[in-house]
């Protein structure tokens, strides 16, 4: 099942731009429109082994507790058969020690497989909470590593329901189903022993019942493996659409969405109850199939011992035990079913879960970092240049063709064009969010892709649009990018960009909690946060995204005046639609279908009359 629907969603997560909605080629049919990644072979299985490998001894110690405990349980039979074939004759013999040996076996029995039953239950489910704990954890760092690439595509939505709904599949498994799948494999081998060698005939009869039983387990395994792959892309399509719907409830209620999402929701929940209604089915199929051929078959054997315990061949307690032996295999039938289930269930959300984990980034730390040249004195910013840079997303066509660009340490140029014409896409190259599939983007000579994550972050800072907060304080908020920042240094930072007199207005001022009510922060507000951020970071290239575009006048005028503070000494690649903004910067370019189409000093730019002139002018009027 496709779920194309929610790809959107990917794009209205990543920034405000409206990115990979008006792609050329448009996302038609991305592998990631579906649940299931491309792994190597058998990942799950070497997921599942690298889970289990830290806990080794644990694992060790829970087999030995379980196979003694299953020796216990399975001692009981061949007691009652004891105490038909001897005890009952030595008691008509007046002889009672037989039978109390038989009681207090049976008792001491019972009583030991509890306290191992107990022991063990214990430390299979620390096993388990160790593996969920590793697992959760793998795929939120997994997450947090992958590139914006593959964020684009598979929608947070999808990654919840890995975090989530796979994991609890895995969880069921282990939690009851593979301790009944080891109790069942356990009972099976110490009854079939225990059969031959009460009765080799009847033990042989009953272990050849296995292989009608064993078909029919295969066939419903077969069945379900298939039922589970839809039930969980039909979960993860749920979960997707009730992301999706509820991070954008704004445009939802504002353009009237919620019929047609009920719509859209009604139909795949159905979906999911159909699958669910399914998989019931097939289990129900099962179970009356099996019990029937048990039944079957124990009516078979009974009616056979019964005739040999007549003719002298066969002890009566060696038939009652069993006939006890068989009932004890065959009772279990129904959970094997269950178990398969949850295997079939935990099996399939392993399998996507080791595809998500066997994803690269696409935008890989280098192997052997190269350390940027300290700066010369005096000096903050970097050399930046684009060395024949060709960028296209993997699900649209090329956006950049060819670029060649170099902007000297400590210029400010401002990026103007149309949209769509690829100014951001630009930026984002030389963040480094995405690597260019031609060229080079070289940061004081170094190739940004030879230069370590930390590194890069540290000197390259982008401010986005969207003006991201997380949860926290709004002093933690602008100490992100230099978390060792000292309440003065932050409060220094918001007062040079003007958020100072909105912060200390909140509740608790640079205390208060973003995401708590009271704590609410305008879109404008969020801007002059997240631009404090990039000035407490003092990164040597800075790039603005849109990211004076919420201000109003007053505010904006604010951070213009700060931005000449800010910019100076670094180099800064500002994307504008204001006039305002383009006034700051030595240079502009003017980009039009991913080139660069005019470059030069702003006035140069109005006095040659080209692309740059005429949006002044509509800029200017615009003013007017
Ligand atoms: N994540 C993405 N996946 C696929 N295509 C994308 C993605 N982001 C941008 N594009 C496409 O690349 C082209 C350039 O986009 P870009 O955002 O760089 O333009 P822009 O000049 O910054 O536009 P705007 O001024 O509207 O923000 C557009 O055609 C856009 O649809």
């Amino acid at each position: 099942m496709t779920t194309t629907a929610p790809e959107h969603l990917a794009g209205d997560e990543d920034g405000a731009s409206g990115e990979g909605v008006d792609g050329t080629a448009g996302p038609a049919q991305d592998l990631f429109d579906q649940d299931l990644l491309p792994a190597p072979p058998h990942a799950s299985r070497r997921l599942l082994g690298s889970l289990l490998a830290p806990l080794r001894g644990r694992v060790a110690v829970a087999a030995v507790l379980i196979m003694l405990q299953q020796a216990a349980v399975q001692v009981g039979p061949l007691l009652v058969a004891y105490a038909i074939d001897r005890a009952v004759p030595a008691l008509r013999g007046g002889s009672y020690g037989p039978l109390i040996a038989v009681g207090a076996g049976y008792l001491g029995c019972a009583l030991a497989a509890g306290v191992l039953q107990y022991v063990f239950v214990r430390a299979s489910a620390r096993i388990n909470q160790s593996v969920l704990l590793d697992l959760r954890g793998r795929i939120f760092r997994h997450g947090q590593a992958l590139s914006v690439d593959f964020h684009d595509r598979y929608t947070s939505g999808r990654l919840i329901s890995r975090a989530t709904n796979d994991v609890e599949a895995l969880r069921e498994l282990l939690g009851e189903g593979l301790q009944e799948l080891i109790a069942l494999v356990l009972a099976t081998v110490y009854i079939g022993v225990m059969l031959l060698v009460l009765d080799w005939e009847l033990g042989a009869a009953a272990l050849a019942s296995f292989v009608p039983l064993a078909l029919l387990v295969r066939r419903f395994q077969r069945r379900s493996a298939r039922i589970y792959d839809e039930r969980s892309t039909a979960v993860a399509a749920v979960i997707v659409k009730f992301v999706e719907t509820m991070n954008g409830i704004r445009p939802v209620q504002a353009f009237r969405r919620e019929q047609a999402n009920d719509g859209e929701f009604h139909r795949l929940n159905r979906t999911h109850e159909k699958v669910n209604g399914d998989s019931i089915l097939e289990m129900a199929r099962y179970v009356v199939s099996s019990r029937l051929t048990a039944n079957t078959i124990l009516a078979a054997i009974v009616l056979w011992g019964a005739y040999r315990v007549a003719a002298g061949e066969l002890a009566l307690g060696v038939l009652a035990a069993s006939v006890l032996y068989l009932r004890r295999l065959y009772d279990p039938i129904d959970h094997l079913g269950m178990f398969l289930n949850s295997y079939q269930s935990a099996a399939s959300s392993l399998q996507k879960i080791a595809g998500l984990l066997a994803q690269r980034p696409s935008v890989p730390e280098p192997a052997a970092p190269r350390a940027l040249p300290e700066p010369a004195e005096g000096v903050r910013g970097r050399e930046v240049v684009f060395d024949g840079v060709g960028f296209g997303y993997r699900t649209g066509g090329e956006v950049l063709p060819h670029v060649d660009l170099v902007i000297p340490a400590g210029q400010t140029v401002a990026v103007v064009g149309s949209t769509g014409a690829g100014k951001s896409t630009l930026a984002k190259l030389l963040a480094r969010f995405y690597d260019a599939s031609a060229g080079r983007v070289l940061l004081d000579g170094v190739d940004v892709r030879e230069v370590a994550g930390a590194q890069l972050r540290r000197d390259v800072v982008m401010v986005t649009q969207e003006a991201f907060l997380f949860s926290g304080t709004v002093a933690e908020n602008i100490a992100i990018g230099r978390p060792e920042a000292t309440r003065a240094q932050v409060e220094a930072a918001a007062r040079a960009i003007g958020a100072h007199e909105f912060i200390a207005a909140l509740p608790e001022g640079y205390d208060t909690d973003v995401r708590k009510r009271g704590g609410r922060i305008s879109a404008g507000q969020r801007q002059l946060v997240s631009f404090a951020r990039a000035l407490l970071a003092d990164p040597a290239v800075l790039i603005l995204d849109e990211a004076t575009s919420s201000l109003d006048i007053p505010g904006e005028q604010a951070v213009q005046r700060a931005m000449h503070t800010v910019l100076r000494g670094r180099t800064a690649v500002v994307i504008a639609h204001r006039l305002s903004t383009v006034e700051v910067a030595d240079r502009v370019l003017v980009m039009s279908r991913g080139r660069v189409v005019e470059d030069g000093r702003p006035q140069d730019l109005i006095a040659d009359r080209g692309h740059f002139a005429q949006l002044h002018q509509a800029w200017q009027d615009s003013v007017v």
